[in-house]
């Protein structure tokens, strides 16, 4: 059925929890996890696992996912596989009712985890059909809401989806963000002993900028051989520079990256100037983007998942990405002189930009998650490397 069908559909027998879309589509199904409603963009990710790290991601902060896969939650949830403590996704729409967790790392229900950490599921929907609107009108704003009696106020939630202002020109980096300083002290995981402890005597010493950052970037900068110092997002250039780096490192991040104009682009400008050793990933490549002259887009629907082919431009190698962004650097506002594409998507959208004379660079994707023989964590090792 085409989800206009679903417009202003009587709720069917049993709906506890509604998606309600700025245009006043409702698209019911079984709320489960945290009851009560939240405002947000709602975005669809492709990934086929990882959920628990996906609704963990503060560059979520603001969205509401919707899993193109079908069977979330089988695999119940646990302490580890959390990306960030601090506020990301907001809920998630899924096609199936949540199962009984089977696996032998599960401590707890998906169910049980989302309700815990304030975040709204809706099940039971028909997600190819809001995928498909997705694609074709762009990702819309929206509340979702869940109610275990199964009224809902809708017209004062079509109001608030209609009302919410939108992703484009918010920041919310620094709302994520950490904020004091932190010396960073996980290490890889292993099974049977969880993480790792970093050596705090590891040389080359990187300081991270927190823009909303994942835990698994900072584990593979300690991985490559890093000691890395984790700063907020504020993080003045002096604050940077007391920390003596031998490189800086700039994480991902939700929000719009030109909001973030007051504090960090102006910081990753002058680090450009001083001649800086930079690694930037999302956020952190899209702001050291803006640094060096570009500007930034926001995309019609993002890419997200755990599956997105890019494409080394140097030497044709195709990588399989984790990705998660909805602006992306605008390749038509590269000055020439300055920035240059070296991977880029298989649609011709940046995905990379490497700045010309400077040890300065950055990626659209998530090194850090990226399966196969072709994976990306040869650009830790590639930053951790040139900072010698
Ligand atoms: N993963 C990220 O860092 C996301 C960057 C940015 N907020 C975007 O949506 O494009």
């Amino acid at each position: 059925m085409a989800l206009s069908a679903f417009r202003h559909a009587r709720p069917p027998a049993g709906a506890t929890g509604v998606l309600v879309l700025a245009d006043g589509t409702h698209i019911w199904g079984k709320g489960f996890g945290a009851t009560g409603e939240a405002v947000g963009e709602v975005c669809f990710n492709t990934a086929m696992t990882g959920y628990q790290e996906v609704m963990t991601d503060p560059s979520y902060a603001k969205q509401i996912v919707t899993f193109t896969f079908p069977h979330i939650g089988n695999v119940g949830a646990n302490e580890e596989d959390i990306e960030s403590k601090v506020e990301a996704a907001l809920g998630c729409v899924v096609r199936e009712d949540i199962t009984a967790p089977s696996n032998f790392r599960s401590a707890e229900d998906f169910t049980a985890w989302m309700a815990r950490h304030g975040k709204i599921g809706l099940a039971g929907v028909d997600t190819r059909a809001l995928t498909r609107r997705i694609r074709q009108s762009g990702a819309p704003n929206a509340v979702i809401a869940h109610a275990p009696n199964g009224k809902f106020d809708l017209k004062a939630l079509e109001k608030r989806a209609a009302e919410w202002p939108g992703l484009e020109g918010m920041d919310l980096a620094k709302r994520v963000s950490r904020e004091k300083q932190e010396n960073w002290e996980g290490g890889a995981w292993t099974l049977g002993k969880g993480y790792g402890r970093a050596p705090r005597d590891a040389k080359p010493h990187v300081v991270a900028i927190d823009y909303g950052s994942k835990d698994n970037i900072y584990r593979n900068l300690v991985r490559a051989g890093a000691r890395v110092t984790v700063l907020p997002a504020t993080a003045t250039v002096e604050q940077v520079m007391a920390e003596k780096p031998d490189g800086v490192f700039l994480s991902n991040g939700p929000g719009d990256p030109a909001a973030t104009g007051e504090y960090a682009v102006p910081v990753i400008r002058e680090l450009l100037d001083k001649d800086m050793p930079i690694f930037g990933i999302c956020l952190g490549h899209q702001m050291l983007a803006i640094a060096a002259g570009a500007k930034t887009t926001k995309m019609h629907q993002g890419h997200r998942g755990a599956n997105h082919p890019v494409k080394r431009l140097d030497s044709g190698v195709v990588e399989i990405t984790s990705m998660n962004h909805g602006f992306a650097v605008d390749n038509d506002t590269l000055p020439d002189d300055v920035l240059e594409t070296h991977i880029s998507l298989f649609d011709g959208s940046n995905c990379g930009i490497a700045i010309k004379g400077k040890r300065a660079f950055g990626v659209q994707y998530h090194p850090e998650a990226s399966p196969g023989p072709q994976d990306s964590f040869y650009l830790f090792e590639k930053f951790v490397g040139m900072l010698g």
